[in-house]
């Protein structure tokens, strides 16, 4: 080494002064590190590492270039390859820290944007039958991409031209090509838009069409997990829009970034490739940036929609709050959530601000650069100035489109996994769905359990409904089903209606598994009269008739005379054709009830089951409909809070933790003093 002393100190000086750089640098990372990511320190450390390494061969070729040293340099001379490659290096040293020391975490990032992968594919093959308009699309979009790229080269042109050297008639052409590609790209671009348009509603209407009958065949127990209204509803109108619109626009716009960048590049390494690779630093530290500019935008989104959900629930909810003194127990939940989005919204401020500075820091270091290099290569006549221009007409646009293609990839996959839920909907679709055969002319009602145990899809596999349990409903009789809260009444009604499918054991209806009748003709014959209000919105009529085909008015209206309901509806404003609305707030809960009895009736079933309906109607209308579908031979099961209103009934079955305990009419029962004589005495008899 030929250092002499004065190097050494000098060196040794340098050296100080970068670590006080450093420490500098770690207590500033301190103190914002948690304010930008959320505690997680170290995913900092490594960008900021990433920072330094590139700062130092920035600052060390600035200091070199625009004060250059007065005594010669001993060392290699700090020409553009030397510069060059100082850039290099200190990006490779970035990937090392960042794929070496920065491992962490990366194993399960991985697998999710594996997952996010096979999402977007999958989202992907939903695009199949619209191929022909995609590559249509596709194709008019590279025709737009390749005539504005080729604008500013004519543009440049176009300048050169204008010293009035060049002839009149070349100057002319370049100008009619010049127009050309201008037309051309306004035509293909609009081509290319309307087509996107109609791939997009057709996708949309495809897949909002399966999503919908899926979801319609689904397990019952799917809707217990998923909240109909806000979540799947909400789901299928705004993630099913979502999903297509998303994975098409950014479809779209990595093709345009892509093939524009590809054409951009040709141009500019063709005009000056040291000035093409000046352009390329800046991309991949923008890169790193606003990716995580973006992550924070999708956390301010969640939030957003988390603030959302919980007013609509609370306010939805408001009387339950108002009954139960909850207000402040809410307004806190829901401050909670603001705090929580304004923590987020400062991270993502403070970001945008680091963003944005960091971004004109760079462009402008880089372009003393470039002005630098452009002015020896013009005085060499290796560039002319119209090229020069040309070049800067590229540059922007270039770091516009690199960044819109890492934008669009990242929104796509993050995207795709947002709404991934909606995937979900395509899948898994209920094992009771597969229809029988049975549709017999004439329906013996009898019910027989035999050794039924159910377990409900969400309980714990030791925790069944029912346990082993048998019973017998006798057709053309009226049989009750009462039991304490929780003791498997509703669950025998739910498998009796199909609506899941027991573990264990067999259901005959009519001496023949229930699995083999057909399911349409089966929801005929055994019609549920639920405790829960079920309207729909359209007129009175629609929810009498509902799922029924050409039933006549008449028919209706004899249902209604059994529910003395008939004088009441003909007097509303159009009579049976009155809109009920949303959920039928018109009429009174007793008169709603009453449209569920006479939608039963009017599918003459064989068997009619009342779940604590009683309370509901008036005691009359009640005993009507018992006695019309009795004296037509159907079979009533009753299940009831109510002892009074199945005192009446041929038998009373008690159940009690998912078993038979005791089974005969009202008096037999009383008479053996068991369970349910000590229910009855447990319970408001009259309630
Ligand atoms: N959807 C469900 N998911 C999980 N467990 C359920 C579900 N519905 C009911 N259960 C459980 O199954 C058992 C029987 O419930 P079921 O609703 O059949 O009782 P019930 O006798 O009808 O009660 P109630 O008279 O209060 O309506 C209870 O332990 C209940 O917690």
């Amino acid at each position: 080494c030929k250092h002499c002393p004065s190097d050494t100190f000098n060196d040794t000086l340098k050296f100080h002064k970068n670590c006080a750089w450093i420490v500098r640098g770690w207590a500033i990372l301190g103190n914002f590190a948690p304010i930008l990511t959320d505690g997680k320190q170290r995913a900092v450390l490594a960008r900021l590492a990433a920072l330094l390494c590139l700062l130092s061969p920035v600052f060390e070729s600035g200091r070199v270039l625009v004060a250059p040293p007065s005594e010669p340099y001993a060392r290699p001379s700090p020409d553009l390859s030397m510069l060059l490659l100082a850039q290099v290096s200190s990006l490779l040293a970035c990937a090392v820290w960042e794929s070496g020391v920065c491992a962490y975490g990366k194993k399960e990032k991985c697998n999710n944007d594996q997952d996010a992968k096979q999402l977007l594919l999958r989202m992907l093959k939903y695009f199949i039958p619209d191929t022909l308009y995609i590559v249509a699309a596709f194709s008019f979009l590279i025709f737009t991409v390749i005539c504005e790229s080729l604008i500013p080269l004519y543009q440049g042109k176009v300048i050169d031209m204008l010293k009035g050297d060049a002839l009149e008639s070349s100057f002319s052409y370049v100008i009619g090509q010049l127009a050309l590609v201008s037309l051309g790209s306004s035509l293909f671009a609009s081509l290319r838009g309307g087509l996107f348009m109609c791939i997009l509603s057709r996708l949309n209407r495809r897949l909002k069409h399966k999503v919908f009958h899926n979801l319609l065949w689904h397990d019952v127990h799917f809707f217990e997990k998923n909240d109909p209204g806000e979540d799947l509803s909400s789901r299928l109108q705004r993630d099913v829009d979502k999903m297509g619109r998303t994975v098409a626009f950014n479809a779209n716009a990595m093709v345009r970034s892509l093939v524009r960048t590809c054409l951009m590049f040709g141009v500019m390494l063709n005009l000056s490739w040291e000035l093409t690779v000046l352009t390329c630093i800046e991309m991949p530290l923008m890169a790193v940036i606003q990716n995580t500019y973006i992550r924070l935008k999708k956390q301010i989104q969640d939030c957003h929609a988390k603030t959302e959900g919980l007013a609509l629930q609370t306010l939805k909810w408001i009387r339950i709050v108002r009954s139960f003194k909850a207000e402040d127990d809410e307004a806190r939940r829901y401050n909670e959530a603001v705090d929580e989005m304004r923590a987020v919204k400062i991270r993502s401020g403070t970001y945008s601000y680091i963003y944005g500075l960091t971004r004109r820091v760079v462009s402008l270091v880089l372009k003393v650069f470039m002005l630098v290099q452009a002015r020896s290569l013009i005085s060499s006549g290796r560039l002319t100035t119209g090229s020069l221009v040309t070049f800067f007409l590229y540059q922007s646009p270039i770091s516009r489109s690199l960044m819109e293609i890492l934008y669009s990839y990242g929104e796509t996959v993050s995207t795709v996994q947002v709404i991934s839920k909606v995937f979900g909907y395509l899948d898994g679709v209920s094992e009771c769905d597969k229809d029988g055969e049975l549709a017999p002319e004439k329906l013996e009602g009898s019910i027989v359990f035999q050794n039924v145990t159910f377990t409900y899809p969400s309980s714990l596999a030791d925790k069944p409904a029912l346990k082993s349990l048998s019973l017998e409903i006798q057709a053309g009789k009226m049989t009750a089903l009462v039991g304490p809260s929780g003791s498997g009444k509703t669950t025998c009604i739910s498998l009796l209606k199909r609506l899941y499918k027991p573990q264990e054991g067999m259901i005959l209806l009519g001496g023949k598994p229930l699995h083999q009748y057909k399911h349409k003709y089966l929801h005929q014959k055994v019609v549920l009269v639920s405790q829960n209000l079920e309207l729909f919105s359209g007129s009175l009529r629609y929810n009498i008739e509902y799922g029924l085909k050409d039933c006549p008015i008449d028919k209706v209206r004899e249902a209604a005379k059994t529910a003395t309901a008939d004088a009441v509806f003909s007097e509303l404003t159009d009579g049976y054709d009155t809109d009920l609305g949303g959920c039928g707030n018109s009429l009174s809960t007793g008169q709603q009830h009453c449209i569920a009895l006479i939608r039963a009736l009017v599918r003459d079933p064989q068997i009619i089951i009342l779940d604590e309906t009683t309370g509901k109607v008036d005691a009359k209308v009640w005993h009507a409909v018992l006695q019309k579908v009795l004296s037509a031979g159907g079979t009533v099961l009753v299940v009831a809070h109510n002892l009074k209103s199945v005192e009446t009934a041929d038998r009373i079955i008690f159940i009690r933790n998912g078993e038979v305990v005791e089974e005969g009419t009202h008096h037999e029962l009383m008479a053996k003093r068991g369970r349910y004589n000590e229910f009855s005495q447990n319970r408001d008899y009259n309630s």
